[in-house]
């Protein structure tokens, strides 16, 4: 990456920052390979932040079927982060994990799973497992709110049958030649999961990250307290195919005995280690054991770091500085934090990150965690929260006493709660992630690039001012 006309005399941000058009041969942007080489067999540069609030086993299969990974957060139980990662292994690969409901829910109950809308869709049980039938998200729409889902099952459209799904073109067609957009998928009478064209055609368009065993790819966070080297025996023995060791002051002697701990038991996996933002905390992490490096203080839309504490770096130069450092040591970064564009992927990516990290912007999707409330105005949206906040504190150490719960909850860093409105456009990450892959495959050939590490060379940044920012948004109403 080269900075065009100035270099900067102090640290930027994505929005500080631009990319400059250089002359290109890459004639299409399919042509394009998003691809990380960090080790951990992504096939899109984008990780789900570790946060209850976003990833979950549904967000993480979804995202590793179009070939970006998961990162289950540190705060789940034992049993339940063990359950997660076994439950996005066990997932299929060519077609969706099906929202399942049982034959007496209510559409109010069913709402709270999936808005009213065409693409998407659910399948219905009796109590003892018999498959009734599928109902497209759409007729949830004008339905009762107290009507139990049943009552919805109309005349059935086609099924899709495993054994004669051919390929994802073949799914594709029969639903355009039957007019429907969703489908269950049947393998001897028993859904095993649900297509719709739009996911017929991203089969078509992503690679999915999967394990030597063809299984999707899912990571996993611990803390740095505790049995380290236990949890990280443990995730691993569940499938885990990265570990993630997070916490909020990544260079601190704790973070370098968690990894060193980690690292010794050669388990074969990349070690995710962070959050840091300077190259000195780059070099110690490495040493310690760390393959990537995540990198971002205080972006987080959730976070109040740099408010609380001043802490924190703008996160371009952050990005920029500690990838510079990884790549000398043969190592990685990953952007975490402060993402709300495609073009900010384009950026971290710029910048030298090898894949950025979304949590908010995907906590406001279908597959994201939690259920789908609607506010006064009629729009649908999932509730967020910071994993420093008193919220998120108070759940983690829900079994100390009193006193030393009210001592931990003395640190908050982040927001309680926050409404993370879903995109009626673009309600399913899904959608989020053709927005991100279609924007960044573009900024890649306008810079000439065809793959990651001829992006990292060949970006041209400059640096801008905040009425510049200003121009390039688009008006929704005119002047
Ligand atoms: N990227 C970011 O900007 C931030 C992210 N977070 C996220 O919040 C979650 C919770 O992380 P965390 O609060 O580290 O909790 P952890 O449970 O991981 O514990 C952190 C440990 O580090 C010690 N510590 C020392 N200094 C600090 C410090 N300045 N901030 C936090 N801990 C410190 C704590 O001790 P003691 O409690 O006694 O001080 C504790 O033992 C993580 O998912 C983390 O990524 C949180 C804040 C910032
Ligand atoms: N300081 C805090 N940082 C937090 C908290 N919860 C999460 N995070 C960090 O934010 C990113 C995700 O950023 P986003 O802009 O995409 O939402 C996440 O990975 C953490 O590093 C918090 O409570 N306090
Ligand atoms: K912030």
């Amino acid at each position: 990456m080269r900075f065009y006309e100035t270099t900067p005399t102090h640290d930027l941000t994505y929005s500080d920052v631009f990319l400059v058009p250089s002359r290109s041969d890459v004639g299409s942007r399919l042509n394009v390979s998003l691809a990380p080489t960090d080790g951990t067999g992504a096939s899109i540069p984008i990780v789900s932040a570790n946060m209850n609030s976003v990833t979950g086993p549904r967000l993480a299969a979804a995202l590793a079927r179009r070939g970006g990974l998961g990162v289950l957060p540190q705060d789940m139980h034992p049993q339940d982060l063990d359950a997660a990662i076994r439950w996005v292994k066990a997932q299929p690969v060519g077609w969706d994990a099906a929202v399942d409901l049982l034959a007496d829910t209510t559409v109010a109950e069913a709402r709270e799973q999936l808005p009213p809308i065409a693409g998407h869709g659910l399948v219905v049980h009796d109590a003892s497992g018999t498959y009734l039938g599928a109902v497209p998200a759409e007729r949830l729409a004008d339905a009762l709110p107290d009507a139990p889902i049943r009552d919805l099952i109309g005349p059935q459209g086609p099924s899709i049958d495993v054994d004669e799904l051919t390929g994802p073109r073949a799914a594709f067609d029969l639903m355009v030649e039957a007019g429907i957009e969703f489908a269950p998928v049947l393998h001897q009478g028993k859904v095993v999961g649900t297509l719709s064209r739009k996911g017929a055609l991203r089969s078509t368009l992503y690679t999915p990250a999967l394990d030597d065993q063809g299984r999707l790819r899912v990571a996993a966070a611990i803390g740095i307290n505790g049995d380290v080297a236990g949890k990280a025996r443990a995730i691993i023995e569940a499938g885990v195919d990265v570990i993630v060791i997070d916490t909020a002051h990544g260079h601190q002697e704790g973070m370098v005995r968690a990894i060193r701990e980690v690292a010794a038991l050669g388990l074969g996996v990349p070690i995710v280690a962070g959050n840091v933002v300077t190259a000195e905390a780059v070099r110690d992490l490495v040493e310690a054991g760390a393959t990537i490096i995540k990198v971002g203080v205080g972006p987080g839309a959730m976070c109040t770091t740099r408010m609380m504490t001043a802490v924190g770096r703008p996160q371009f130069s952050a990005v920029l500085e500690t990838a510079e450092e990884a790549r000398k040591l043969g190592a990685h970064v990953w952007a975490d934090g402060g993402v709300r564009y495609p073009r900010d992927v384009a950026l971290a990516l710029a910048a030298g990150a090898a894949s950025v990290m979304i949590g908010s912007w995907f906590a406001g999707t279908i597959e994201a965690p939690g259920t789908l409330a609607v506010d006064d105005q009629g729009r649908a949206y999932k509730e967020s929260w910071g994993m420093a906040s008193t919220k998120a504190v108070k759940e983690r150490f829900d079994r100390l006493d009193a006193y030393e719960l009210a001592r931990k909850t003395l640190f908050a860093e982040g927001i309680s709660s926050s409404k993370i409105y879903l995109d009626p456009l673009r309600p399913s990450l899904e959608d989020l992630l053709d927005m991100i892959t279609s924007g960044v495959r573009s900024s890649f050939s306008y810079a000439g690039a065809t793959s990651l590490e001829e992006f990292h060379e060949r970006a041209l940044v400059g640096i801008q001012s905040a009425a510049g920012y200003e121009e390039g948004k688009a008006l929704p109403v005119s002047w």
